[in-house]
């Protein structure tokens, strides 16, 4: 039997339940469709508890920093308020019921299923079809991207999903990956006693973002007692039954009680047959336009676009979509000042382009970059004061393109920059600005005065 109804929503993470539930309190007929649970990768194996897990690492390490500035601390690390409000607060366990009666108390219909596109218009879920009228929006997010190094698919390696779901800390920990997922959990365990090695295949930490950034998080991560192997090419792994030996650069063979693979992840595209809507199911990601159509009466948001896998992004796209479903003209998409986070101790924050993507773009470059430590508020801070802003201006229109802010508050200090790269806001109207004294995002005036 046919079902038919206005919209039907493929995969209920924060973009899908976004976008369904949007669409739901505006009094569109809306089945939502979610394979595991409502809310998806986010507030139950990513963003919120490993932000939990970093919060209590950072407790920790301040705490740490107590001798010397304001006293003596003896830190007793217990994992276990860490695995109960990751359990009862963030995830309830891991049981959606809170979301999926948000959804439905909207008007929403909700189907615990695997759902598959059937042709235009058409979604079948475990044997049932539905018809809907308005289109479909896929949402399925993205999964681990899993490296094809010999022995890995016959080891018990953790993805994020294990690793957030710890019971205990690990007493020693592989983390292979060198990216955010690698480098947050890795220092969240680190600070929790875990003897952690990073290894990572290119030649620096956080290879997409700025080179001093990773030379930075090299320094503050070793100081935390974490191996950093950069430049590591991993080429094979066993696992004895108790420990993991990874063999690195043909030689070396690290040893650890778990392997955490953080790796990348990539778009959820397998078996939701995009062939039969015209689209290639093996291409890297799914296009959309401006307005985030796939197709006819298609859309798609979140990570599986392959537009920036964040939260934020998946939620902007989401919003994008429910206005074009609603047929509320609206400006297009717009990536130019996209804003990233990293929640290690430093943050790293940045937004837009680095300094090679803007030479890459052909961008005629100047930039200018300031240290936390040598900043007033950085010297007042001291201990667990790392940290540094980089800003990359396109000379010829003179307005920044892009911006790092690595520091004790790193991504708070990013948004101002997000504002003058969004905004277009001329270099030097910045330069004749009010920055308060003593804060950390002085440091972005002292970074427009070293313009090179
Ligand atoms: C450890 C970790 C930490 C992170 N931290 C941050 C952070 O601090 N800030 C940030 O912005 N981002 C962070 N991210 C990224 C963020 O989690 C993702 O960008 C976000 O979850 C993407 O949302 P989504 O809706 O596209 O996909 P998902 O959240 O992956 O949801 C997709 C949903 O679709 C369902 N699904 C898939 N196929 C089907 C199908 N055929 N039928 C029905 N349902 C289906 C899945 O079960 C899933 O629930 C983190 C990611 C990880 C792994
Ligand atoms: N704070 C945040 O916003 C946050 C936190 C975690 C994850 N995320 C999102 O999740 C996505 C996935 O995170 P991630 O850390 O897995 O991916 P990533 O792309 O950020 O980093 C993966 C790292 O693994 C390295 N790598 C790849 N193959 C390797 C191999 N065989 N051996 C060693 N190193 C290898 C890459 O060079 C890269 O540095 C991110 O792109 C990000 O969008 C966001």
């Amino acid at each position: 039997m046919t079902r038919d109804t206005d919209v039907v929503v493929i995969g209920m993470g924060v973009g899908g339940e976004h976008v369904a539930e949007r669409l739901a309190a505006e009094g569109v007929g809306v089945v939502g469709v979610e394979a595991e649970l409502v809310g998806g990768e986010c507030p139950y194996w990513a963003c919120i508890p490993s932000k939990m897990m970093i919060r209590a690492g950072n407790l920790l390490a301040e705490a740490r920093r107590i001798p010397g500035m304001a006293g003596r601390s003896e830190v007793e690390p217990d994992w276990r308020p860490v695995a109960d409000r990751i359990r009862d607060e963030a995830t309830d366990d891991w049981n959606d019921q809170v979301a999926v009666d948000r959804f439905t108390g909207k008007g929403g219909t909700f189907l615990r299923g695997r759902a598959r596109l059937a042709g235009p218009g058409r979604v079948e879920v475990d044997g049932e079809e539905f018809t809907a009228r308005r289109g479909v929006v896929l949402a399925t997010g993205s999964r681990p991207s899993i490296p094809p190094v010999p022995g890995l698919d016959r080891v018990p390696y953790w993805t994020n999903r294990d690793a957030v779901s710890a019971k205990e800390p690990p007493a020693s920990l592989l983390v292979l990956g060198g990216g955010a997922i690698g480098l947050e959990l890795a220092q969240a365990f680190a600070r929790f006693g875990s003897w952690v090695t990073v290894v990572e295949a290119l030649d620096r930490l956080l290879p997409a973002e700025e080179p001093e950034t990773g030379a930075l998080l090299a320094e503050v991560l070793g100081a935390d007692g974490i191996t950093v192997r950069t430049g590591a090419k991993a080429d094979g792994v066993r696992h004895d039954g108790d420990v993991f030996r990874l063999s690195v650069d043909a030689g070396d063979e690290l040893t650890a009680d778990r392997l955490l693979v953080a790796t990348g992840r990539r778009p959820v595209l397998a078996d939701l047959g995009l062939e039969t809507v015209g689209l290639d199911p093996g291409a890297r990601a799914v296009a959309v336009d401006g307005q985030l159509r796939a197709g006819d009466r298609l859309w798609a948001v979140g990570d599986l676009t392959g537009r920036g896998l964040f939260t934020h992004v998946a939620m902007y796209q989401a919003e994008i979509a429910v206005r074009d479903i609603l047929g509320t003209p609206g400006p297009d998409a717009d990536y130019r000042a996209l804003p990233r986070v990293t929640f290690t101790d430093p943050e790293v924050g940045s937004v837009g382009l680095s300094e090679r993507a803007a030479r890459e773009q052909g961008l005629h470059v100047r930039t200018g970059t300031a240290e936390i430590p040598s900043a007033t508020r950085g010297w007042i801070h001291k201990a667990g004061n790392e940290g540094l802003v980089k800003l990359v201006e396109d000379a010829d229109r003179g307005v920044l393109v892009g911006a790092t802010s690595v520091g004790p508050v790193g991504g708070e200090v990013m948004y101002g920059l997000a504002v003058a790269v969004q905004a277009e806001v001329p270099v030097e109207r910045l330069r004749h600005m009010i920055y308060a004294y003593p804060t950390f995002h002085r440091a972005v005036e002292e970074a427009l005065r070293r313009w090179h």
